[in-house]
């Protein structure tokens, strides 16, 4: 047999194993195209269509891929996917030899680009779409990475998840290394920092962990919340922060939540996150959605026309991080099946998510306990007649998220909550709405609250 012949029969042969592994729908729109471009040592690289194709396959199913491809083969393959050519997509039975030229054909710096060991370079302001919901704290971070250590130190982003605090935060490295080329920007994720802080203290080396993190000019750490809890990690990050504050060195955080609401985080840690300037992103409205989806899709040359973007703008969650993957799955469905992308399209590919989302009903026994958990309360005050200002505050905040997640009415809602009368309800409803166009606090905690309930399922 030759070589070409034992290439098409392993990959056959994977191709088995992962069926059975996976959807039929997932496997004839993510798999089925795939078609093996060369096998080299312990190295099997794959073509794929487009970009959006390779990150959604490298996230996903890379290790199904190699457990089957390994497995056929009796022996371990790492799996890479390569993008074909426009010429090749077209003539889809490229000869072999012509085929494992495309490898050849990328230029390596395409492949990995290298910029900052740790920076992502597609995360830069350039690429950041700004809308009411992240305008402060986009400003924020320009000012910061114009003028490190200048008016805002420390600067602590917050928001919820997939709103953009990381690209925020690598936008500011970017930046300001390219201003200030000689700037030692280090970017870590507190989580990171805590496994290297381990290792350091195991292997004894703790001298050039502070080392490191005491002779940078510009620390962004990401997630700070991850280190609520764990007390020696507190206070290194505790003697990290003071040195390089007190060097006049700039800091950045990004956390899920407001430095208060964060669970046991050390006092002196938070109150020196106060210090500085806090801003916060908040779920993007409509409009931005639909700006950020048009930006992506133009980044990736797709079009998409506008009605389209609408309609997955308005059923994507808050979260850009899902909007992303939306744009994902319909730009590779479109590719493999060669179609153009319009409502039918979208509407085929998204229906299984939209109607799952739309059975989700929440119902008022879940909003209580969910607003009970938040406020750290137990149900039965929150039914109860106290007026205590917590109590009565989280009572108010049951019934507006009763009436804009449940829409039931507001004499049932009054019977449920401890049999209250309808009014009570209208004017806890006329509260909240108020309060939410001023108070961005409370309506972080709101989302947060909507977000778990709809990920209940
Ligand atoms: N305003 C924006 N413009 C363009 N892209 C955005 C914007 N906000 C978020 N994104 C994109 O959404 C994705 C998720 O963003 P990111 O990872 O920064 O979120 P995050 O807030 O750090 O999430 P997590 O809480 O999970 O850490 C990224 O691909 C990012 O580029």
């Amino acid at each position: 047999m030759d070589r070409y012949c034992i290439v098409d029969n392993l990959w056959e042969e994977s191709i088995k194993i992962i069926k059975e592994k996976i959807s039929p729908q997932n496997f004839e729109t993510w798999i089925r195209p795939l078609k093996v471009v060369s096998l080299e040592g312990n190295h099997a690289s794959l073509s794929v269509p487009n970009k959006f194709f390779k990150d959604w396959l490298t996230e996903n199913y890379r290790d199904v891929i190699s457990d089957a491809v390994s497995s056929s083969a009796g022996k371990d393959y790492a799996i890479d996917f390569v993008i074909l050519q426009e010429s090749e997509k077209n003539s889809r039975s490229a000869h072999p030899a012509r085929k494992k030229k495309i490898i050849e054909q990328i230029p390596q710096e395409k492949i990995r680009p290298k910029i900052h060991p740790t920076l992502n370079p597609n995360y830069s302001f350039e690429r950041f779409v700004v809308g009411s919901s992240n305008q402060f704290a986009h400003a924020a971070a320009v000012a910061v990475a114009e003028q490190p250590a200048k008016n805002y130190n420390p600067l602590f982003i917050y928001g919820g998840v997939g709103l953009g605090k990381t690209h925020l935060l690598n936008a500011i490295g970017l930046l300001s290394m390219s201003i200030y080329p000689d700037m030692n920007v280090v970017y870590v994720s507190a989580e990171e920092f805590m496994n290297e802080l381990i290792l350091s203290i195991r292997y004894d080396k703790m001298p050039q962990f502070r080392e490191k993190f005491r002779n940078i000019d510009c620390l962004l750490m990401d997630d700070i919340q991850f280190i609520a809890g764990k007390e020696r990690t507190q206070e290194e990050f505790f003697h990290t922060f003071n040195t390089l504050h007190d060097s006049g060195k700039q800091i950045v955080v990004t956390s899920d939540k407001f430095p208060k609401d964060i669970p046991n985080l050390e006092g002196r840690l938070r109150s020196r996150f106060e210090w500085g300037l806090i801003a916060d992103i908040q779920p993007p409205e409509i409009e931005t959605k639909i700006a950020i989806l048009e930006k992506k899709a133009q980044e990736n040359n797709i079009h998409i026309p506008t009605n389209v973007a609408y309609y997955i703008s308005s059923h994507a969650e808050s979260n850009i991080r899902e909007l992303e993957g939306f744009l994902v799955r319909i730009a590779a469905y479109s590719s493999v099946t060669g179609r153009n992308i319009d409502l039918d399209l979208v509407k085929e590919v998204l229906k299984d998510i939209i109607k799952h989302r739309e059975s989700d009903e929440i119902s008022f026994e879940e909003i209580l306990k969910a607003v009970a958990a938040r406020y750290n309360l137990k149900i039965a005050d929150i039914k109860s007649q106290s007026k205590n200002k917590n109590i009565a505050m989280a009572r108010q905040v049951t019934m507006y998220m009763a009436r804009k997640l449940t829409g039931s009415s507001f004499p049932d809602i009054g019977e449920k909550i401890g049999g209250r009368d309808h009014s009570t309800v209208i004017y806890a409803n006329n509260k909240i709405r108020k309060l939410l166009e001023t108070d961005s606090r409370l309506k972080a905690t709101l989302q947060e609250i909507e977000d778990q309930l709809l990920k209940k399922n």
